[in-house]
């Protein structure tokens, strides 16, 4: 059986006085889109960092594609793409040029050229895909990074806020690429405080509070186990 994409298990995280994250545990199963939500504070970030080999945690497990990320974090590294909520593009380079430089790290030749492809595909900028990203807006330099992250096709892509500053068109646009991408080999791990948007991508939900799932389950699953009508009924029940 293929290994889940994600697995953490009693995750512990503490800055200072702060304990973020106190016995994290969940999964991220293949061909699977799973949305990490909660509150503000409530330990996100901590948590995609933390999978993102960006961070040390204090005690638990974490295992993504298999690979352990204190043992193997050379092997996370190179099944996950990570997007941050505040990612920028590297200035002084074209949106195309910027995915060339990604791809470089990624692939060679013919396969590194189709990767290039692909991410323009997904950014779908236009011809702004030649301009400087300097002269981005926010939302462009979003849906460069989007492209960027899934040209190369990573075992798991770590969204944060996918759709953070994007309009109505380009969030739609967005979801539709995420929602198309997930297949045996390949998951997404999301955050997202947009309710209707993780209810419309996500096949499985995590509801975060405190730094511990409360709960988790399809979005279906959660609304009749809290007799709501919405996630975002779920939701405000949950952190009540
Ligand atoms: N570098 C840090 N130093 C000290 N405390 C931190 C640091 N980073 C996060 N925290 C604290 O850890 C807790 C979890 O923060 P985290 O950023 O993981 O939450 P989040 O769920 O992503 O929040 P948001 O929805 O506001 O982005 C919060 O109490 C936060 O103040």
């Amino acid at each position: 059986m293929a290994a889940q994409a994600v697995q953490v298990e009693n995750l512990r995280k503490r800055y200072g006085d702060v304990q973020a994250l106190d016995g994290l545990s969940f999964e991220v199963r293949p061909n699977e889109i799973f949305g990490l939500v909660g509150p503000n504070g409530a330990g996100k970030t901590t948590t995609l960092r933390t999978l993102a080999t960006l961070l040390n945690k204090d005690d638990g497990t974490v295992t993504v594609a298999g690979h352990d990320v204190d043992s193997d974090p050379d092997a996370v590294r190179r099944a996950i793409r990570y997007l941050p909520e505040d990612a920028g593009a590297y200035e002084s380079m074209s949106g195309r040029q910027f995915l060339t430089f990604v791809a470089d790290f990624y692939a060679q030749g013919e396969r590194a050229e189709a990767m290039v492809d692909r991410g323009v595909e997904i950014a779908d900028l236009g011809d702004r895909i030649d301009d400087d990203t300097q002269a981005y807006s926010k939302g462009m330099t979003r849906k460069l990074l989007i492209g960027s992250a899934l040209m190369t096709d990573p075992n798991l892509a770590i969204l944060d806020e996918p759709t953070s500053g994007l309009d109505v068109q380009n969030s739609k646009a967005v979801r539709e690429v995420v929602k198309g991408f997930p297949d045996d080999e390949r998951s997404i791990l999301l955050s997202s405080h947009d309710m209707l948007e993780v209810e419309y991508l996500c096949d499985r939900v995590g509801l975060l509070n405190d730094g511990a799932i409360v709960t988790s389950g399809s979005p279906e699953e959660l609304m009749a186990e809290y007799d709501a009508e919405n996630l975002e009924d779920v939701f405000l029940e949950v952190v009540a």
